[in-house]
């Protein structure tokens, strides 16, 4: 699919900034132009008003770079036009940050310093030294998660660098925040060597009450999680694997209501073996879906392959129980769910039309999904992306912020299956009988109602599994 086929949204819009001929239709062929060349218009403002100039700004959605130059080209063609300045709104939006430290208590009084600063502090130090449970009590720990990453699979990027992945990490830190009243703070590792994210995780533990990994690549990331939650007493969460694995499990709950079919009937093809596809394809299992079939860069993944790396012989053994060989696209015939976990385009409407009747497809990966929604509705009854900006966004900020707002409530020593199960059903109920629609799968990343069930639901299920540390 070509960008021009791409609707324009909030994430390419450019505010600009226009002196105009102060006559009569001006503004009319400003508009004219833009909606000619594709761009969709929010505001239009005026900043300055002169008997012969108008300044305008005027704020443009487009579908990419290219697309808003050709646009501040022809505008600033247009005679009577001059482009004064452009500015990308996301940019504006992250510059400086998108969060800050806050101080919660007063501090302007010698009094005020003496309590929160030393000399006062120093006797919530002795305590804290006397009883180190207290930590959780009297400071930050308790109600603070650490989103950790080593920036070696940012969204569907791939390896871009601690530097490069700061902003997704403070992104995730202002969703914890905003969304659950969590405190997340962004740590973004300069090494991708094992056993030096481990150490370096359980050094700095101690201040965190919770640790989300996020955006680490597979295989690694099995390995890291697994060794983290051994070593550590506080809850270890990879988002990219369970966060997004509770999500798509909830959306499927709902998804299968919608075309009348069963779990154990279901043909599923899961494209993209990596962190989010390997947690995807185990919660699917735990949902009584047996035929599963993977397929990475080189098709299908089967028992018979020699290039498999430990994860994917792992992975291997539990899926494709009739051992099907062959292109994502050989293996798509009468699938009943697609769901991409991997990266922009890897199908087609052909493929599509290879798949069973009312076909469901979620296409996940991020920023790019495998296929278009605009592409896909007409040959599909379920279309799902990760993307803000389409209908039935599976995302994992659904879960994550609930996760750790029950889990950090209760305490909780670790995450197990239970509580993750119970936190799918709680995003998939948020949707009743009556209001579910092929629309509506997922409730709104927006719905208040979603972080309060998930953490309630995920603080019961850590009771009942014996991992809560406070009383129920
Ligand atoms: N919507 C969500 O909530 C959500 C959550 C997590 C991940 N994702 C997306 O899923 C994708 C994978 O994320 P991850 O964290 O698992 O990364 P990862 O690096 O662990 O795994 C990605 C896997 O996809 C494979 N892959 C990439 N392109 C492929 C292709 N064309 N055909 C077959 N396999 C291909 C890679 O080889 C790798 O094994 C990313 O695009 C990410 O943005 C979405
Ligand atoms: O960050 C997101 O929006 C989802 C997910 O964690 C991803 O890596 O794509
Ligand atoms: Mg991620």
């Amino acid at each position: 699919m070509h960008s021009e086929e791409y609707v324009p949204t909030a994430s390419n819009s450019i505010t600009a900034r226009l002196a105009i001929e102060n006559k009569p239709g001006m503004l009319a062929e400003i508009t004219s132009t833009i909606g000619k060349h594709g761009g969709n218009i929010g505001a239009i403002d005026i900043v300055r008003a002169r008997d012969s100039v108008l300044v305008r700004d005027i704020t443009i959605n487009t579908r990419s770079d290219d697309h808003a130059r050709t646009i501040i080209t022809h505008l600033g063609d247009l005679k009577g036009v001059r482009v004064v300045d452009v500015s990308d709104r996301t940019f504006l939006l992250h510059l400086g940050g998108k969060i800050e430290v806050n101080s919660k208590v007063p501090l302007r009084t010698r009094d005020q310093l003496s309590m929160a600063y030393t000399p006062g502090v120093a006797r919530v130090c002795e305590a804290i030294h006397d009883r180190p449970d207290d930590a959780h009590r009297l400071t930050i720990k308790s109600n603070t998660v650490a989103v950790v990453s080593d920036g070696t699979a940012v969204l569907g990027l791939g390896d871009i660098g601690p530097e490069a992945a700061i902003p997704v990490m403070e992104g995730k830190a202002q969703l914890l925040k905003e969304f659950a009243g969590v405190n997340g703070f962004p740590i973004c590792l300069d090494t991708t060597d094992v056993d030096e994210i481990v150490d370096t995780v359980v050094r700095m533990a101690p201040v965190f009450g919770a640790i989300n990994l996020e955006d680490i690549g597979a295989p690694r990331c099995f390995e890291i999680e697994d060794r983290l939650r051994e070593r550590l007493d506080i809850p270890v969460f990879h988002d990219d694997q369970h966060g997004t694995a509770v999500v798509a499990v909830a959306a499927l709950i709902n998804a299968l209501k919608i075309v009348d079919k069963t779990p154990e009937s279901l043909k599923v093809v899961l494209v993209g073996i990596g962190a989010a596809g390997t947690a995807v394809t185990h919660m699917l299992q735990n949902m009584g879906i047996e035929n599963i079939i993977g397929v990475d860069r080189q098709g299908a993944v089967t028992r018979d392959r020699t290039d498999l790396n430990k994860a994917k012989r792992a992975y291997a053994a539990q899926t494709n129980p009739h051992n099907l060989t062959g292109s994502l696209s050989e293996v798509m015939d009468d699938a009943d769910v697609f769901i991409g976990l991997s990266g922009p385009n890897v199908i087609d409407v052909d493929d599509l039309h290879r798949m069973a009747d009312d076909p469901i497809v979620f296409a996940m990966a991020n920023p790019e999904p495998e296929i278009r929604p605009e592409k896909a509705y007409p040959h599909v009854a379920v279309m799902a992306t990760g993307r803000s900006d389409y209908p039935n966004q599976i995302n994992n900020v659904l879960c994550f912020p609930g996760m750790f707002k029950g889990a950090l409530a209760c305490r909780a020593t670790d995450i197990t299956d239970g509580m993750k199960l119970a936190a799918a059903y709680a995003v998939a109920d948020t949707i009743d009988d009556a209001s579910r629609t092929a629309d509506y799968i997922v409730p709104s990343v927006f719905d208040k109602a979603v972080v309060d069930r998930v953490a309630e639901a995920v603080e019961a299920a850590a009771h009942e599994e014996g991992v809560a540390r406070t009383r129920s």
